[in-house]
């Protein structure tokens, strides 16, 4: 018997299973014991993990395991019921996405109706948190004009090399909603770089997206983590998953189930079990 399967074979899904992030010294990403009930449902029960500065996480687990709900406790979609969420060593628990941002911790969003009537170009310029409202105020106060015009110089010149870094400047002056599934994935994180984050939450990025599209999609962020950029994944590519992500995270019934990297966690007995709907 593997020491997978003897763990799986002595714990019950109530008890705590060991976890390898608790190796992890400085987390970027903190989350302990987090709790969301809904009504009488309790979509998370108490999950516990870390994620490394500079890794490439994924949070993975059947249908209904509580990832999009740990995934909105985190960022500030949901109130979590109780745990706490800390990153970069502060509590930032039930913080709104705007003051996550601001503390580099940012998801993509899908592009709202209003922005896929404005241009590419428009959506990538407008994503720096306060951007226009602050500079059309300091517009119009004596002095700031000059220091204006040069951030938004600034603006510009980062939203197109955004875009070229993307390869989607060619379809900078088209309106966001006439792009496909994919350009629209890759504009989304074009939008989340122009914040300038630390860390990225990315839920099922690649659903939808062709295979060129992903690959240029995988390898942008590949690209970012190299440049020091931390990825959380939720994905249900699990080959995707298992190639990309280093530290693998599996959460089964609102609570992580097994964790670590592809191998441990694909030879684990416990996962299996649990995607194929069997009694962990
Ligand atoms: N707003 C809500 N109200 C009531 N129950 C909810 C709500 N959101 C999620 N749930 C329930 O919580 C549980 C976890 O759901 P969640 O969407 O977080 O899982 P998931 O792992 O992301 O699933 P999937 O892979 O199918 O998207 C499910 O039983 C779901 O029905």
């Amino acid at each position: 018997m593997s020491d997978a399967e003897a763990v799986g074979r002595e714990r019950g899904p109530s008890e705590d299973v060991p976890t390898t992030s608790e190796a992890i010294d400085s987390p970027l990403l903190e989350v302990e014991g987090l709790r969301k009930e809904f009504g009488g449902v309790t979509a998370v029960d108490g999950a516990s993990f870390r994620v490394a500065p500079g890794s490439f996480t994924g949070l993975i687990g059947p249908n209904g395991a509580g990832k999009s709900t740990t995934f909105n406790c985190i960022t500030g979609i949901h109130d979590p019921t109780a745990g706490t969420v800390r990153f970069d060593g502060r509590d930032v628990t039930g913080l709104p996405p705007y003051a996550l941002a601001e503390r580099g911790l940012v998801r993509t969003f899908q592009i709202a109706r209003e922005l896929s009537e404005m241009t590419v170009l428009e959506n990538v310029m407008l994503a720096p948190p306060g951007q226009v409202g602050e500079s059309a105020i300091r517009a119009v106060l004596p002095g700031l004009r000059e220091e204006v015009e040069r951030d938004e110089a600034d603006v510009v010149e980062e939203a197109w090399e955004t875009l070229s870094f993307f390869e989607i400047d060619h379809l900078a002056h088209e309106n966001a909603g006439n792009l496909s599934g994919g350009q629209r994935k890759l504009l989304e994180m074009a939008r989340v770089l122009m914040t300038d984050p630390e860390m990225v939450l990315l839920d099922e990025p690649l659903a939808g997206v062709n295979p060129t599209l992903e690959e240029k999609l995988l390898d942008r962020i590949d690209e970012l983590r190299r440049e020091g950029l931390t990825f959380l994944l939720v994905e249900h590519d699990m080959d995707v998953i298992m190639e990309h992500c280093e530290h693998i995270i599996v959460m089964h019934q609102g609570r992580v189930l097994a964790e670590g990297d592809a191998e441990t966690v694909q030879r684990d007995e416990r996962v299996l079990e649990a995607y194929l709907g069997g009694d962990v």
